[in-house]
């Protein structure tokens, strides 16, 4: 630009103009100014709108661990992204990508490290004088990573007095480490092609859960051709062997200990169905896979067949695995899973609990065999009281005893989808008060147990007939007619 031409600018934008006398550069720089705050209002506007719309489409983690309330879960997830649930103790857990639609969902974790566990690990793990190459974090980023020598060295070099135990996919062991806790081992075999998957499997669906109804799983152990589970030790042997040992002619399972092993067995089973995302599918409940510790609470174990599925969808498997007699119809026929075939393998338990009977027993008369069939004849005969283990010292109330017997045989529907959700289970259970002593309230109205008592048969036996009548479409549930048993607000 010429000095000619510069000049004549400066003249003109030095000029007067009618908005309040003000100079031509003035109201440019105004105006310029104006736009610039302008653009940068509607940005942030563009920005918060766009947070806002991110946070309604995140997945629905539960509020709380409480099953009274289940989360509310998206039913639209391709890629489930775990993204930092607090557990428990709330620490900040790493990611889990889990990928829909091969026949193993892959369970990637990210290397993002826990934050307060593998420091507690690391701590830990210093005061492990082993001298070589110490137990390490595991890379997971929960638990621990167990060495060999460790493991040999709290079992007595995996000795046979430290055997507890013996189930399909390896041997357990007791071990004791060094500061004195006591672990159990799960030493799982290699010769059988299940083990890796197993392995990975058990360790990707548990590590990361706690509950007190679910053994928890410590840490690990991969070193050469071994592949180790090493979890909390539950020093009270597993239900199979209370309920169907040689206990003598009194069990010490009472009543209140029936109710409260059902009760907790049911809360670590909603905890897996409905306290996490990706839900979990133990796929093999039965009595020898409940833990009991010595105040005989209930340690829902083996989650080696678990499955990590997606939120409202059903997994479809080629294998059907599980245990004879808790397998639920459908699973079985068709290979379909998900959470229903373990509300029914629930149900077998329940009855299996109240019984002392094993859901097959091939020992007893004919039309006895099958624990199911024959518990529905009784209960559809009015005979509920004789269902009872003939063990069980004090005869449970009718009232809690009708109740249970209920809620197993609304978990074993033949249709899975009228079977209830495990947390609609505890509701169930906990509507009432089923243990003993409070049937022996002083001034309790004889005449509302008399009605109530009526109603529980009432319903009891039309369960039984619902199932019976094998093409009813009927709906009917319990919710129908009688009182607050009935209600199925009251269960969700
Ligand atoms: N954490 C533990 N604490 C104490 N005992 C345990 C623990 N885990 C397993 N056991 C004992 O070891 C036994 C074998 O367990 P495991 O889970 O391997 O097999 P299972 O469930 O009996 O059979 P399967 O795996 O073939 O279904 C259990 O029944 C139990 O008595």
């Amino acid at each position: 630009m010429s000095v000619y031409d510069a000049a004549f600018v400066n003249t003109e934008l030095s000029k007067p103009t009618s908005i309040f006398g003000l100079r031509l550069w003035v109201v440019i720089g105004i105006f310029v100014g104006a736009l610039i705050v302008l653009a940068l209002f509607l940005l942030s506007l563009c920005l918060t709108s766009r947070k806002r719309n991110r946070h309604k489409n995140q997945i629905g983690f539960p509020k709380s661990t409480t099953h009274h309330s289940p989360p509310a879960v998206s039913k639209e997830i391709q890629e489930i992204v775990h993204h930092a649930v607090p557990d428990h103790h709330h620490h900040v857990q790493p990611e889990i990508h889990v990928e829909i639609g091969k026949l193993e969902h892959r369970v990637v974790f990210s290397d993002r490290p826990s934050s307060g566990e593998s420091r507690g690990t690391v701590s830990e793990t210093a005061s492990f004088g082993s001298g070589t190459v110490g137990p390490e974090v595991s890379h997971l980023g929960w638990g621990r990573w167990y060495t060999l020598r460790e493991l040999e060295a709290a079992t007595n070099g995996l000795c046979e007095e430290n055997v507890i135990g013996e189930g399909g996919y390896g041997i357990v062991y007791l071990g004791i480490l060094g500061d004195g806790t006591r672990i159990a081992i799960k030493n799982l075999l290699n010769n059988r092609g299940q083990a890796e998957r197993e392995f990975k499997v058990e360790v990707e669906a548990i590590g990361r859960v706690r509950h007190k109804n679910l053994v928890r799983l410590l840490g690990y152990c991969v070193e050469g051709a071994y592949r180790m589970l090493v979890y909390e030790y539950v020093n009270n042997g597993n239900l199979d062997q209370w309920l169907h040992g040689d206990v003598g002619d009194v069990s010490p399972l009472t009543w209140d200990i029936r109710v409260n092993i059902i009760l907790g067995t049911a809360k670590g089973l909603a905890y897996l169905h409905e306290g996490l995302e990706p839900k979990v599918v133990h796929r093999d409940v039965k009595s020898s896979n409940i833990l009991l510790d010595r105040q005989w609470n209930a340690k829902v174990s083996d989650f080696g067949l678990a499955k990590l599925l997606c939120s409202e969808r059903s997994y479809v498997t080629t294998r059907v695995m599980g245990t004879f007699g808790y397998v639920a119809p459908e699973y079985a026929c068709t290979g379909m899973l998900n959470e229903k075939s373990d509300v029914y393998s629930f149900g077998i338990l329940i009855m299996e609990i109240i019984s002392g009977r094993s859901p097959v027993d091939y020992s007893r008369p004919q039309g006895e065999v099958n624990l199911v069939d024959w518990l529905k004849a009784m209960v559809g005969d009015r005979k509920s009281e004789e269902v009872v283990d003939p063990k069980l010292r004090e005869k449970p109330p009718s009232k809690a005893l009708k109740r249970v017997l209920l809620v197993a045989l609304r978990c074993v529907d033949p249709d899975a989808t009228k079977r209830p959700k495990m947390g609609h289970v505890i509701h169930m259970l906990e509507a009432d008060n089923l243990l003993s002593h409070d049937d022996h309230r002083v001034g309790k109205d004889s005449t509302h147990s008399i009605q109530s008592h009526q109603h529980e048969n009432r319903a009891v036996s039309r369960r039984v007939n619902n199932q019976k009548d094998e093409g009813a479409s009927s709906n009917i549930s319990e919710g129908d007619s009688d009182g607050n048993l009935q209600h199925p607000s009251r269960w969700r």
